[in-house]
């Protein structure tokens, strides 16, 4: 289970990105971040694997406390949080099968990591993983030959491989077209089901949410502003994350075309 305690981040250009940010994704659970550009979810995704270190609050995976770890420690505890990017972040000159298994290399010792040394069972576990996510056949073509969505699927399996007990991903949808954006989530959703995988994922469309996460969680100006299931997430809600707008107090709502416009990417 991952556990988050009032979690801060001010960047070095004073910015305050996070302002207190506290909430748990329990085993297996699939947990959606939405809210409007600049309201912190790629900061908080980043702050839970350490790629920016938080300022403030602690974060648990199990019973590790992830917040507190040595710059070696980290690097074991990584093993356990999988983690895929909005730009796929594959390496263009390898083939797929190399992008995948790279995923392995924090297993290795450092001399088998360095001379790519990947044993037979890895070898097998990708091609499995691969057909999992529609790319068998493809394992010897070159990264950068791939479209958007069989990137991405990439980006999935090499994540997934690491076998990790959570997955985060950051915007793993905003690079791709719409159909292609739902393909992508479903094998996203499917593998971390059938793997046992629990999933925190920043996703600017709020149907993808909706459709996919067992919970949400509203993030306004680096704060939750709300937190409850996919069929909570009504009118109201959705002004709150996106307007600021106190659903208790009465508002008119009438004219939503700040609504519709970039944040809420309603396709
Ligand atoms: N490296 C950085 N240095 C300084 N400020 C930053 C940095 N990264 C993000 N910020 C600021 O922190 C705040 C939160 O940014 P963040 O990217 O986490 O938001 P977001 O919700 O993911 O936005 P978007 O949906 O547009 O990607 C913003 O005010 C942003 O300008």
């Amino acid at each position: 289970m991952l556990k988050i305690d009032g979690l801060k981040k001010t960047y070095s250009t004073g910015d305050e990105a996070l302002k207190g940010v506290s909430f748990e994704v329990d085993s297996s659970e699939i947990v959606a971040i939405i809210g409007p550009s600049g309201a912190g979810k790629s900061t908080l995704i980043r702050c839970v694997n350490r790629l920016e270190e938080p300022t403030e609050g602690t974060i648990f995976l199990d019973d590790v406390e992830v917040t507190s770890l040595s710059k070696k420690e980290l690097r074991n505890a990584r093993r356990d949080i999988g983690m895929v990017f909005q730009e796929f972040g594959l390496v263009d000159r390898l083939t797929v099968m190399e992008n995948v298994l790279s995923g392995r290399l924090g297993y290795m010792s450092s001399l088998n990591a360095f001379r790519r040394n990947y044993p037979e069972e890895d070898i097998r576990r990708a091609r499995e993983i691969l057909s999992t996510v529609d790319m068998a056949g493809y394992e010897d073509d070159r990264a950068d030959e791939l479209s958007g969505g069989q990137r991405q699927r990439v980006g999935i399996a090499r994540a997934v491989i690491q076998n990790p007990k959570i997955l985060l991903v950051d915007e793993p949808t905003s690079a791709l077209d719409p159909e292609t954006s739902r393909k992508v989530m479903e094998l996203l959703i499917d593998i971390a089901q059938e793997e046992d995988i629990s999933v925190l994922i920043n996703i600017h469309e709020v149907h993808l949410a909706t459709r996919f996460a067992d919970k949400i969680f509203g993030l306004r100006d680096g704060e939750v502003v709300f937190e409850g299931l996919a069929a909570e997430l009504d009118e109201s809600a959705k002004d709150k994350i996106y307007r600021g707008e106190d659903p208790e107090q009465e508002v008119d709502v009438s004219d939503d075309s700040e609504l519709q416009s970039t944040d809420i990417k309603e396709i």
